[in-house]
């Protein structure tokens, strides 16, 4: 008798790698076993899980790319069994003009031959709400919440419809709080409305996890769901899977601690200066003296090296939005994205070959330019330190191939002390 090849109901295609682990984090929570591929494996899945999150770092690269990179993904996730698709991308909706989320929710369904998704960025737990169209951080509208400042992706709308118009030729439509509030036979009843009126693609209200878990069984027959990574906590129960707490232990925590910091969130700015104001070791990169020339790197690892035996330590390029718009205007937006991604990418490297194993990066692409200088293919998912940031643990190329554990943080995530909370959940 030969043994079965492990297959999975649910296969997930995350646009950047803080947000995969987000999503990981929350299936996990739901009860479902979960593994978090860094792009797309070469090889079938060994692990036998519910689900699997690829994650790319595809949020802004060009739109034919990220629709490459997700078609890719997508036939992977096939091949293991997946029987539903779901498209993470950020609780913000952040994209560019020309996307990402329009023309990679469009190739999914034309390749999925599905007539109709919905698009929902909620998630109630990180103060992500969405109301008749209009998605809210907190108390304020998505354009007045600092994200009109970030450094790759303004956003300068807050109403998700126009918003996903923009960027695709199916008609968008909204399901609206009435239909959601009543439950899934109503949701259904306005998804029959809306393909009448040819709808292909529905922004969804929700301001509660209540209305996410009503939700989630009028997405059961839906072969592809996008959203942000809410939407998860109502799908695991489609499968009869039920919450539980035993998928997300991780091996003990040992070695040298360190933050890394690319992020210009709020929250981010918030963290590191709580961070400096409680006396903790931190040095500042300054980009315009990274362009400049010289070691920077070398000179950041040589601060770090006598201060690593004491406790964690915080390396940022974090800065205000002004500060972020001089360095842009001197140096081009993506030129100077793409330069201190790579510095920080090299310290990360530098701060595991020097011993570090439990390390806390902040920001999305970031993230993704540190788990590729580690030399990261797979993510095992453990316990919450915040919603929406899970610590996890991975072998490191960087770490002769030892495993590290590593919480990937999404710039907008976390109380304002969580680089040093962060640590106090490990032990
Ligand atoms: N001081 C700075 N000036 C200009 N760009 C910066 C600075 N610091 C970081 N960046 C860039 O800003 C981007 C921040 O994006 P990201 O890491 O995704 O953070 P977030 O999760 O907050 O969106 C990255 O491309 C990063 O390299
Ligand atoms: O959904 C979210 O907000 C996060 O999971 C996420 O994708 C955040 O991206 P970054 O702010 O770029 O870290």
């Amino acid at each position: 008798m030969t043994a079965q090849a492990p297959s999975i109901v649910l296969g997930c295609i995350a646009d950047d790698f803080t947000g995969a682990t987000d999503l990981a984090n929350n299936l996990v929570r739901a009860g479902m076993r979960v593994v978090q591929t860094i792009g797309v494996p070469q090889a079938p899945l060994a692990a036998d899980v519910d689900a699997v999150v690829v994650a790319l770092k595809s949020r802004t690269i060009p739109p034919a790319e990220a629709v490459a990179q997700s078609l890719d993904a997508l036939r992977w996730l096939q091949a293991q069994g997946a029987r539903q698709i779901y498209f993470k991308y950020c609780s913000t909706f952040d994209s560019t003009p020309a996307g990402n989320i329009g023309p990679v929710t469009e190739a999914l369904m034309d390749a999925l031959q599905c007539d109709f998704t919905i698009a929902t960025p909620a998630f109630p737990d990180n103060k992500r709400t969405v109301f008749k169209g209009y998605l809210f951080v907190g108390d304020v509208l998505l354009d007045e919440s600092g994200m009109q400042n970030h450094p790759l992706t303004p956003m300068t709308d807050a109403n998700l419809v126009r918003v996903l118009q923009a960027q695709t030729r199916r008609k968008v439509g909204l399901i609206d709080h009435v239909a959601v509030a009543q439950g899934a036979e109503a949701v259904g009843a306005r998804i029959a409305q809306l393909r009448s009126e040819g709808v292909a693609i529905a922004i969804v209200d929700a301001v509660s996890n209540d209305d996410l878990l009503r939700l989630g069984p009028a997405l059961a027959a839906m072969p592809l769901v996008t959203a942000g990574s809410g939407v998860a906590i109502g799908l695991p129960a489609n499968f009869g899977i039920a919450p539980s707490s035993t998928a997300s232990a991780l091996p003990a925590a040992g070695g040298l601690r360190a933050v890394v910091s690319g992020s210009c969130s709020l929250a981010t700015n918030r963290q590191v200066a709580d961070f400096v104001a409680a006396g903790r070791p931190a040095l500042a990169l300054d980009p315009l003296q990274l362009a400049a020339g010289g070691d920077a790197v070398g000179q950041a690892l040589a601060w770090a090296a006598p201060l690593l035996p004491e406790g964690p330590v915080l390396i940022y390029s974090t800065a205000e939005p002004s500060a972020v718009k001089s360095v842009q205007g001197r140096l081009g937006v993506e030129e100077a994205g793409a330069m201190v991604e790579r510095a920080l990418a090299a310290i990360a490297r530098g701060l595991v070959e020097r011993g570090v194993r439990q390390l806390v990066v902040a920001g999305g692409e970031t993230s993704g330019a540190c788990v590729q200088a580690l030399g990261i293919a797979q993510l095992q998912i453990g316990g919450q330190i915040d919603p929406g940031v899970p610590w996890c643990h991975a072998a490191s190329a960087a770490a002769g191939g030892a495993g590290l554990h590593i919480a990937l943080k999404s710039g907008n995530f976390g109380s304002d002390d969580f680089f040093s909370k962060a640590f106090g959940a490990l032990r």
